[in-house]
């Protein structure tokens, strides 16, 4: 990260094939991550088990081969590839004399990082809290227990004393989580509230979601360039992983009055952990709660197939199963693709490029534009709120003056129709 002058910390990578998944990939997801929390891979360690062992994850082979490594590369810390247990982390970490960061941690550490407004922060604190739960006096922790000499090796003495102590930090950790998620509620009825008033005034909305990375807040930056109420109120967007952690909304307004409200969501990345999923569910209801969505994919991406299934798979825990989506491929400037090309629901493109995202404009008009109709109406002069309301609303196709009144010719959709069905000439 170019933000922090400290160097980055060398690390060990390690991971255990177990057949299941795709192994290779989410190494290199893990290296991203790794790269990401400015660290750097030294070395890195695979075996093949079929399942993990219950005490120290990796097989007693592996055990001494990192413990060797650690040894001889003056490496300090092991990152894992998968969420690991309480007494798994404590017994590589006695084993290697290396501390050990687990997949769930190491990205923890990573929204910790990025996270700016309180919503994000409060919402990795309740999410780091609750990794922690299970696996207080351990790591860090066990560390502290024996630089200061008060025995954290288990020994019977020690025993009634701990449990006690682990208890109590046990429940100091529930109430701060009750205490945080209180504070959330209240910031997030808050959006809820503004969601529920944007539903009311009717506006579409649109949520552009994907994996991390891909070039949604780009996108977003695009259309909102082009179209947006307020064309200064650009997102944040960066080539590194997860540079968004707060969905933004904006208005576009196109040019013949027809609006939509946009979001820019959280990215993705697979084996996401779950409490932090949890604790981001209301930051993702913005694309619960779209009439449209729009994954935005990395087509230059070679990993590009397995990141869409990541996303997939991603929203449907999130119970995202039932919404119209767009198939955005980005950034096809970096590839030999023509673009911008569509085919059906799915559009090759470039953030950065003007013809790509009018097209993109297009098929989220035809989705989210779809009951309007075209309508002759005869307001009559006394009606002037409603020729107000036309005008600033609607596209108007063609105005007549006539001796009853204003006769215009205007798309509506079928509620406005309905709502001025008296007036209807044709
Ligand atoms: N060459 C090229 N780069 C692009 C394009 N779109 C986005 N990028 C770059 O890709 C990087 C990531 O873009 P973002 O828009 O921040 O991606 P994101 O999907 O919002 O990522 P997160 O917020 O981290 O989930 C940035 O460096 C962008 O400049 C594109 O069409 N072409
Ligand atoms: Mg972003």
């Amino acid at each position: 990260m170019d933000e922090t002058a400290i160097a980055p910390k060398e690390v060990i990578i390690a991971g255990l094939n177990t057949g299941a998944g795709n192994f290779e990939y989410s190494m290199e997801e893990l290296a991203n991550l790794v790269a990401a929390n400015n660290m750097i891979v030294k070395e890195e360690v695979r075996q093949k088990l079929e399942r993990p062992h219950p005490g120290t994850y990796f097989g007693k082979g592996k055990i001494t081969e990192l413990a060797e490594i650690v040894a001889s590369e003056n490496v300090d810390t092991i990152v894992t590839n998968d969420e690991l247990t309480a007494s798994q982390i404590r017994n590589i970490e006695s084993a290697t004399k290396a501390s050990v960061l687990d997949r769930t941690a190491l990205i923890l550490d990573i929204f910790a990082n990025r996270a700016q407004t309180r919503e994000a922060k409060l919402q990795v604190q309740i999410a780091q809290l609750q990794y922690q739960l299970p696996r207080l006096h351990t790591s860090v922790n066990q560390r502290l227990d024996q630089q200061t000499g008060a025995g954290g090796g288990g020994g019977f003495t020690n025993r009634g004393a701990g449990e006690t102590q682990q208890e109590m930090d046990r429940r100091t950790i529930n109430n701060q989580i009750k205490h945080l998620k209180g504070e959330l509620t209240d910031i997030t009825k808050a959006a809820d509230t503004q969601r529920t008033q944007r539903e009311k005034n009717g506006l579409p909305t649109v949520a552009l979601v994907g994996y991390t990375n891909a070039g949604k807040s780009t996108t977003m930056n695009g259309l909102v360039r082009k179209y947006g109420l307020n064309e200064d109120k650009q997102v944040f967007e960066k080539n590194m992983l997860f540079a968004t952690l707060d969905t933004s909304v904006r208005q576009i307004n196109l040019p013949d009055q027809k609006q939509f409200l946009l979001s820019d969501t959280v990215g993705f990345v697979s084996k996401l952990p779950h409490g932090l999923v949890e604790a981001f569910r209301s930051t993702l209801a913005e694309a619960a709660n779209a009439d449209l969505l729009i994954q935005v994919v990395d087509y230059s991406d070679p990993n590009s197939e397995k990141m869409m299934k990541t996303t997939n798979e991603a929203l449907k825990a999130i119970g995202v199963t039932d919404i119209p989506m767009i198939v955005a491929f980005n950034k096809a400037d970096k590839t030999e693709a023509k673009y911008p090309s569509r085919e059906g629901m799915q559009l090759v493109y470039s953030a950065r490029d003007d013809a790509s995202l009018d097209e993109l404009i297009t098929m989220i008009r035809e989705q989210v534009f779809k009951n309007y109709q075209t309508v002759t109406l005869l307001i009559p002069f006394d009606q002037g709120n409603i020729l107000n309301f036309l005008n600033e609303k609607a596209h108007i196709l063609e105005t007549e003056y006539v001796a009853e009144g204003t006769k215009i010719t205007v798309e509506l959709t079928d509620e406005s129709a309905q709502r001025f069905e008296k007036y209807r000439v044709n």
